[in-house]
């Protein structure tokens, strides 16, 4: 056991230590010098010393970038040896000696600002040469000293890594702000003491001088470098760092160096905003005072303040109170704030305190005040009264209501109408088809009512599912005199919405409807041009003469103003006297996104994004620019869109005036199809009509024929699904029969990173059950992708309300017990079914087929559904004599008793590649695998088709 060391040996111990420290920063300067040849510091890369430290991040307003300012590391001799910074100034000895133990070095040049530590958990020092260490001026010297001064007492001090200032340094750098009083003895956080603490006097004492008195010191002096730090030391009020306060309009600027403590202050400020070119602050007059006050705080600062605004520190009164030092108006008194709309009616000054504002106020006819919210409010009408008055006080900025809601709400600011909510004259529809009118339901009226009161130009952001198609065409259709009607649309519903124009307006011939399908095509060549958004871009130079009327299905698609498809569809609604806009979701996530739908509709209102993103998207000015992903104002901008620019119902809204469930006929896009699915559809439907066949081998054509269907619709499927999912359907249920087809939307989701499930036949009941359970509680969005055979029943989907069969299965019943898993009992809205049918494929007769079937369940009242409604509506119907063949051959297939299980079974076990004669056999990534064939014999294969003994789909009260 060793004896304990005397003190007299302790004391010589460290004295070797710190020589030996300097040393080694001396040896690592000097390498650096030899390295970079430019006297810049040495950035030393003991992993140690980065802990806690992030590296710089480019252009963070926090980092002194150029700022020229040095800071210090110290190696102390006092004891601390937690490894933190010391938030109490008593343990820092700032004098002459000590100094000549510590280095410099210029923040520009310490890329991650930090100094080593040994792997002891000592420092390395690290510095910069001599020569640039006195090139500083004093006061920058001390400044930092003191700024960065929570000087280690420690052997294993550290410096403050002050150019990442992270949340914990500032807090510290905060807390350090509290030394002085602590430095007294007295409990942190008094305000006064603390002032009188750091203040300098009159005398000339300053505070480097109180600090050190408490601290014992070796008195040692070396060099110019410590001569000049004992002279800051004992010159305070001439070694802080200086700074002036600049007015620039309604705000101030602070030039000064940086200073860590100072940046703390600034970034409590609300009303702060960095201006990375000039790499200055600048304040609100509102915070002007509070600044002051808390930079007088902070003994490493003296900042001179603005001009005519009082003392500075540097004249302090001769009472040397902290009060007494403060900046006192008429600067302090400016108060600057803007007009906020809360109401159709009323308007709220959001601005901080001013008597004389106040008593301004108090003479407003219409004045009210919130003491919730501690503001004034007045009608709009007295708008402008109240910001010329205003104008008069000297010391006051109110900036008035943007000049997009003056215009909006000019008839409540002029007082032109008498009640504050107009009725919305009926639109007289006399004009339309009155197929059209009369299939209207009240709430889908009322919109089309609304829209021609605002002239044909609108954003009808109805909740998906509520007919936004039916009330589009209405609109268009009431303005058909100024047709050709452009619509753009997202590829996957292309023909969708042809079919919705052939439905709804029975009086247009279908040669006059333009579907666009490739960038060869003609943009003008129908009454009705359909176009996808993509296309739209490629083709938007043929236009001559602009389209008056444009509708624009899922507008939101718009968002982004940098894309080709906005590029080339802004500059349309600009000159369209009619511009329909469509979204169950305009904005996903911020109001940023409105932009471009809200000049879609109007051009005028903020013509420039910034006053938008100002106003609404709490924009921020970062180094990289600006940052408009946030929000503010959004009542504001509620009553904007609502007045001028957007309809929007909820389902929850109008609920009582849907039916249940709601099916639409989705035409997924031919041109998907690719030529060699083309060819093996077209090869297999030919064989079917020309070959005099057995039973057995018309059944087998059929089901080749069925299987190429399948892997022929696998894109259009994949991308109607993304465009649901980038339109902002959460939950939604994907129906498909081949394995092919429920693994290709399955690794799609993965791919995109969708949550999704996944049944078919070879998912166990345990896992049906626990999958199921895990999809109703998905928060967020969440696609189920299930096999229309072994997920057609038992099983409970209510948290969705949407269903989408990517394929058609020829039993009818299968269809409705599929969509019952999500219509039943716990749905609390409609239900939404989209069967995706592809023309030219096994669709075609398969849909007519389900509609037959569907018809005569309907006529023993088992059905109340409306398939054939829209497939007689839209001219479904093939009229090729083959095609009459085939469809009878499809029809005798399935009507045989057993003939379900049968061709089922022949599915399963049939393996078209194999398949002779059929193009496309040597397919690598077909998989044409029916689902369900790991289940065979299973109990679940012989129920599916029972469905006829289970009425409880159509039968069960929601
Ligand atoms: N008045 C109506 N009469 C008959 N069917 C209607 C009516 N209104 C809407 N539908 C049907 O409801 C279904 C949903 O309508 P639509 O596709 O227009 O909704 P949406 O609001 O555009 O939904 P999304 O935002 O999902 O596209 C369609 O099948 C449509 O034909």
């Amino acid at each position: 056991m060793s004896l304990p060391l005397t003190e007299e040996q302790r004391k010589k111990i460290e004295e070797n230590r710190q020589k030996a420290l300097a040393r080694r920063a001396e040896k690592l300067l000097a390498e650096q010098h030899q390295s970079s040849g430019s006297g810049s510091c040495i950035a030393t890369n003991s992993s140690q010393s980065r802990q806690g430290l992030p590296p710089n991040l480019p252009g963070d307003p926090s980092k002194p970038v150029n700022h020229g300012v040095i800071f210090m590391q110290q190696n102390l001799s006092s004891s601390s040896s937690d490894g933190q910074r010391p938030h109490h100034c008593h343990s820092f000895h700032l004098s002459a000696p000590e100094q000549t133990e510590r280095t410099w070095k210029r923040q520009d040049d310490v890329p991650a600002a930090c100094p080593s530590h040994s792997s002891s958990g000592q420092m390395i020092l690290t510095g910069i040469s001599p020569p640039l260490a006195q090139e500083v001026p004093d006061q920058q010297l001390l400044g930092c000293a003191l700024g960065q001064g929570h000087l280690q007492a420690s052997h294993e001090a550290r410096s403050t890594p002050f150019a990442n200032p992270t949340p914990e340094s500032l807090a510290k750098a905060k807390s350090f702000q509290k030394t002085p009083a602590s430095a007294f003895g007295q409990p942190p956080g008094d305000p006064r003491l603390e002032a009188k603490a750091v203040r300098p006097s009159t005398s000339g004492q300053n505070i480097a001088g109180v600090h050190c008195g408490s601290g014992s010191v070796t008195p040692r002096t070396e060099g110019r470098l410590s001569q000049k730090l004992g002279a800051a030391a004992t010159h305070k009020a001439v070694s802080s760092q200086r700074g002036t306060c600049i007015r620039s309009g309604d705000r101030f600027q602070v030039k000064i160096g940086y200073n860590e403590e100072l940046i703390a202050v600034f970034k409590s400020l609300p009303s702060r905003s960095y201006d990375p070119a000039t790499k200055t602050w600048n304040f609100s007059m509102t915070d002007y005072g509070a600044l002051m006050k808390a930079a007088q705080r902070l003994p490493t600062v003296t900042l001179q303040p603005l001009e005519g605004a009082g003392h500075s520190r540097e004249s302090p009164s001769a009472g040397g109170t902290a009060q007494s030092c403060l900046p006192s108006a008429p600067s302090l008194a400016f108060v600057k704030g803007q007009c906020v709309l809360i109401s159709r009616a009323r308007f709220e000054a959001d601005i901080g305190y001013s008597e004389a504002l106040v008593a301004l106020f108090k003479q407003m006819d219409s004045r009210s005040y919130d003491v919730k919210t501690r503001k004034w409010n007045f009608l709009l009408e007295e708008h402008n009264k109240l910001i010329q008055r205003v104008r008069c006080l000297p010391q006051v900025q109110l900036d008035p209501l943007p000049k997009t809601l003056t215009l909006a709400f000019a008839s409540q600011l002029e007082k032109t109408s008498p009640c504050l909510t107009q009725p919305i004259p009926e639109a007289d529809l006399s004009g339309v088809d009155p197929k059209l009118v009369s299939s209207l339901l009240p709430f889908q009226r009322a919109g089309v009512n609304f829209a021609i009161a605002k002239r044909g130009r609108l954003l009808l952001a109805d909740d998906m599912g509520l007919g936004k198609t039916i009330q589009a065409i209405c609109i268009a259709a009431f303005y058909q005199k100024e047709w050709p009607l452009l619509v753009v649309v997202p590829s996957s519903v292309r023909f969708t919405w042809e079919q919705a124009f052939l439905r709804w307006l029975p009086s247009l011939s279908p040669e006059r409807v333009n579907v666009v399908v490739t960038g060869k095509d003609r943009l003008t060549a129908g009454l009705v041009n359909i176009v996808s958004f993509d296309l739209l871009s490629k083709l938007e130079k043929q236009l001559k003469t602009p389209f008056k009327v444009v509708i624009i299905d899922e507008s939101h698609f718009l968002k982004n103003i940098k894309t080709a498809r906005c590029r080339a569809a802004m500059p349309l609604l600009k000159v369209a006297k009619r511009v329909i806009l469509l979204s169950g979701t305009p904005a996903m996530s911020r109001p940023a996104e409105l932009y471009t739908q809200i000049i879609g509709v109007r051009p005028t209102f903020f013509p420039q994004f910034h006053a938008f993103g100002l106003r609404y998207c709490d924009a921020k000015r970062q180094p990289w620019g600006w940052d408009y992903s946030g929000s503010s104002n959004l009542g504001e901008l509620k009553l904007l869109l609502e007045e001028a620019v957007m309809l929007r119902r909820l389902k929850c809204d109008v609920l009582a005036q849907l039916p249940p469930k709601q099916r639409k006929m989705v035409i997924i896009a031919p041109g998907r199809i690719s030529t060699r699915a083309r060819a093996a559809l077209d090869a297999v439907a030919k064989e079917m009509t020309t070959m005099d066949k057995t039973k057995q081998q018309q059944k087998e054509a059929l089901l080749l024929f069925f299987n190429r269907t399948a892997e022929a619709k696998i894109p259009s499927v994949i991308e109607y699904i993304l465009d649901l999912l980038e339109s902002g359907r959460e939950k939604f249920l994907v129906f498909a029969h081949h394995k092919v087809v429920l693994s290709a939307i399955t690794r799609e989701l993965e791919k995109k990173h969708v949550p999704h499930i996944h049944i078919d036949g070879s998912t166990s009941s345990a896992d049906r059950e626990d999958l199921c359970q895990q999809f109703q509680l998905f928060e967020k969005h969440a696609v189920a992708v299930l096999s229309i055979t072994a997920a057609n029943m038992g099983l409970t989907f209510t948290s969705a309300d949407l269903v989408v069969f990517a394929e058609l299965f020829w039993n009818p019943g299968v269809l409705l017990q599929a969509e019952d898993r999500v219509h039943r009992i716990g749905q609390s809205s409609s239900v939404s079914i989209h069967y995706l049918v592809a023309k030219g494929t096994a669709d075609d007769y398969l849909w007519p087929l389900i509609q037959e079937k569907i018809k005569v369940l309907g006529e023993a009242g088992l059905s109340e559904t409306n398939f054939s409604e829209m497939t007689a509506a839209t001219n479904y119907f093939y009229k090729d004599p083959k095609q009459q063949k085939i469809y009878d051959l499809f029809q005798q297939s399935f009507e045989e008793d057993g003939s379900d299980l049968e061709l089922l079974e022949a599915a399963e076990s049939s393996d078209p590649r194999s398949a002779p004669g059929v193009p496309g056999n040597d397919s690598q990534d077909l998989e044409d695998t029916p689902d369900e064939t790991m289940v065979t014999g299973s109990p679940v294969k012989k129920r599916r088709f029972e469905f006829f003994d289970n009425f409880d789909s159509f039968t069960f009260p929601l």
